[in-house]
């Protein structure tokens, strides 16, 4: 088990104060339309805005719905069958420039892109669409041969700059076994590639956020909540960046 270190806090100071003395030196162009910049964020109000924000979900799974439906409501699928997590967050859909980020940063290791998905992220979270009571953030382990394809471990990159912004301890769980790709499988055999898949191999504290790029199914982060349970997650919310509607799979 590692648990991931930040920056000394001088050194992220300096880092913080730098990059917003270079915003204000040099204001930037929109990363979407190229045109003026918010503040020191890399993109425009409208842009922003116009992002495919998940506004209407499963409280649980987070499957997108009709924003008549009840907020608190889960849905059919829920109710028939619990997740093993408590509730998930997930605060776009995985659509426009959503999804185009998401490729350039997991296909391309495009970090500019990975900048801006983790500054969205962090944004999100902040403005209490994020859940409040976490008290650690956690990843899954990437495929050794996918990691090597692709250069880099997309979700533990994003975790890892992620638990530094919200001053919390980051654990990444390990793999039982090698899996294919989630990629073209139905919800059933999602669910049977990954169980059992991951363990902790230290104990965690109760409140846990389990972090991963997309949520298709759910499938990842449920095997990745069971293992957390084992090692005493009371409170167990999954969280990702986008969520495709189940059906669609990337
Ligand atoms: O690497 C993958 O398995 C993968 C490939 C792909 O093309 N699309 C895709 O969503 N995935 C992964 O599949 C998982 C989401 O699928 P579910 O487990 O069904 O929620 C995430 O860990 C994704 O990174």
């Amino acid at each position: 088990m590692r648990t991931v270190n930040s920056l000394p806090i001088m050194g992220r100071r300096l880092v913080e104060w730098l990059n917003r003395t270079l915003a204000w030196a040099m204001p930037g162009h929109c990363c979407f339309c190229l045109g003026g910049t918010l503040g020191d964020k890399p993109w425009c109000e409208r842009c922003f805005i116009e992002l495919p924000w998940h506004t209407s979900a499963c409280p649980l799974c987070s499957e997108p719905r009709p924003s008549s439906v009840l907020a608190d409501m889960p849905c059919g699928h829920c109710l028939k069958q619990r997740p093993d997590f408590d509730r998930s967050w997930v605060p776009f859909l995985y659509e426009d420039n959503i999804a185009s980020l998401i490729q350039r940063f997991k296909f391309n290791a495009d970090r500019r892109a990975g900048q801006i998905l983790l500054q969205l992220m962090v944004q999100a979270f902040r403005s209490h669409q994020g859940p409040c009571h976490v008290q650690a953030i956690v990843t899954a382990d990437l495929h050794p041969g996918r990691a090597r394809k692709r250069g880099f471990d997309q979700t533990l990159w994003l975790g890892k700059r992620m638990a530094r912004a919200l001053d919390l301890p980051l654990y990444q769980a390990t793999r039982r076994r090698l899996t294919p790709t989630q990629r073209g499988l139905s919800r059933p055999a999602r669910k049977r590639n990954v169980r059992r898949v991951y363990q902790v191999t230290s104990p965690l504290p109760a409140q846990v956020l389990l972090l991963d790029d997309v949520m298709t199914t759910g499938a990842t982060l449920e095997a990745l909540s069971s293992a957390c349970r084992e090692q005493g997650a009371a409170h167990v919310t999954a969280a990702a960046l986008a969520r495709t509607p189940a059906g669609h799979a990337i």
